[in-house]
């Protein structure tokens, strides 16, 4: 769903260094330089409001660090991002508190993110005694509330999280996350440790819950098949940098970039369209040393020399649905509109 209003998430050139690097001594002594894992690197996109964007991509290309920094969690090494105008940099000081009531994320394990010790009323209502003024009462009348919203009875809060199976685990977790009424969530694989059978309830419950809240949603998944079932836009993550941005149904009916052609054709079947099975080709290459030029280019079946020397930009493609792709070998087609991305 997209709305015309400005987008609520805005990200430019985002990225995350960690400095990775042997100790301060051990570097003096052994003259080893210092070495910096840039996880995310030059990162731009923006979400409208009640729009899911899912960012996918094989294991260490950035996801998760990206999710992190859009609820400051990790602070940014370079870029900026904004939710609904304000900076994210604000979340840290005293103004950002208001702002921290808007982000919520919800994560891969909801066992480990679960207190075992408490009932589960009172993980619940855990983030309303930080963030609001509510009376014990409307605490307990706002638990009961969202216990209901995520499909459980309001006489769960008596209960403790080892007594629920994982997707009703999970579903406290989004109840949790609901509790301060956000805009946004950040999910970092908020399925993929659920059985095959109880992640397509979870998701249709997330997909009510922002169809009843309006909530925006930036849903991070290395499972294509799940992406396609919630997303509306995808964006395509490799070695911190995103390579091909698209409307969802563009990017799986027809995708530009070869890494994205070649996560797609490795998809089993996507909603009985029969796509053939080619599984993914090569490795990831080692983020500390990412290869020169374009770094998919080693994997790429249609590298050329001008791929090993020069990284390729976004930039925006002919038609519609607004397909914005990082490859050389598309920007010398006849489909490449001449336009630098100015976001995505
Ligand atoms: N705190 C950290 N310190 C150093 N390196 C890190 C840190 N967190 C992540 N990395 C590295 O950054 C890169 C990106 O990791 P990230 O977890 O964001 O990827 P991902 O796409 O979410 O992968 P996965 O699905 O396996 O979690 C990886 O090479 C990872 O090892």
């Amino acid at each position: 769903m997209t709305t015309n209003q400005a987008p609520l998430v805005e990200v430019k050139d985002a990225a995350r260094w960690f400095d990775v690097s042997a100790p301060w001594l051990e570097r003096v002594l052994s003259g080893k330089p210092r070495i910096m894992l840039r996880a995310v690197d030059g990162v731009s996109f923006s979400i409208n409001r009640g729009e899911t964007l899912a960012l996918v991509g094989e294991s260490g290309c950035g996801k998760s660090t990206m999710a992190r920094l859009l609820v400051g969690l990790y602070p940014l090494t370079r870029g900026e991002i904004k939710i609904d105008g304000e900076s994210i940099s604000t979340l840290q000081g005293p103004k950002g508190k208001a702002l921290r009531k808007r982000l919520q994320m919800i994560f891969q394990d909801p066992y480990a993110s679960l207190n075992p010790r408490w009932r589960v009323g009172r993980i619940i209502a855990e983030p309303l005694k930080a963030h609001t003024s509510m009376t014990v009462a409307e605490q307990d009348a706002r638990v009961d509330e969202l216990l209901t919203q995520v499909g459980l009875d309001p006489a769960d809060k008596q209960r403790y999280p080892h007594q629920f199976s994982g997707g009703q685990r999970q579903r406290i977790s989004i109840a949790r996350a609901l509790a301060v009424k956000p805009e946004f969530l950040v999910c970092d694989e908020p399925t993929s440790a659920l059985d095959v059978s109880v992640q397509a309830q979870v998701l249709n419950i997330m997909k009510d819950l922002q169809r009843n809240l309006g909530l925006t949603y930036l849903f991070i998944s290395h499972n294509l098949a799940v992406v396609h079932h919630v997303a509306d836009r995808v964006g395509v993550m490799y070695l911190g940098r995103i390579v091909e941005i698209a409307e969802r149904d563009q990017l799986f009916e027809n995708p530009r970039h070869p890494y994205t052609k070649m996560l797609i054709s490795a998809i089993p079947d996507i909603e009985g369209k029969g796509a053939s099975r080619t599984p993914v080709a090569g490795e990831v290459p080692n983020p500390l040393q990412p290869p020169s030029g374009c770094t998919f280019h080693p994997r790429c079946p249609l590298a050329r020399d001008l791929c090993k020397q020069l990284a390729p930009t976004l930039i925006n493609l002919q038609g519609p649905g607004q397909t914005q792709v990082a490859c050389h070998a598309v920007e010398q087609s006849w489909e490449y509109e001449a336009t630098p991305a100015t976001t995505g």
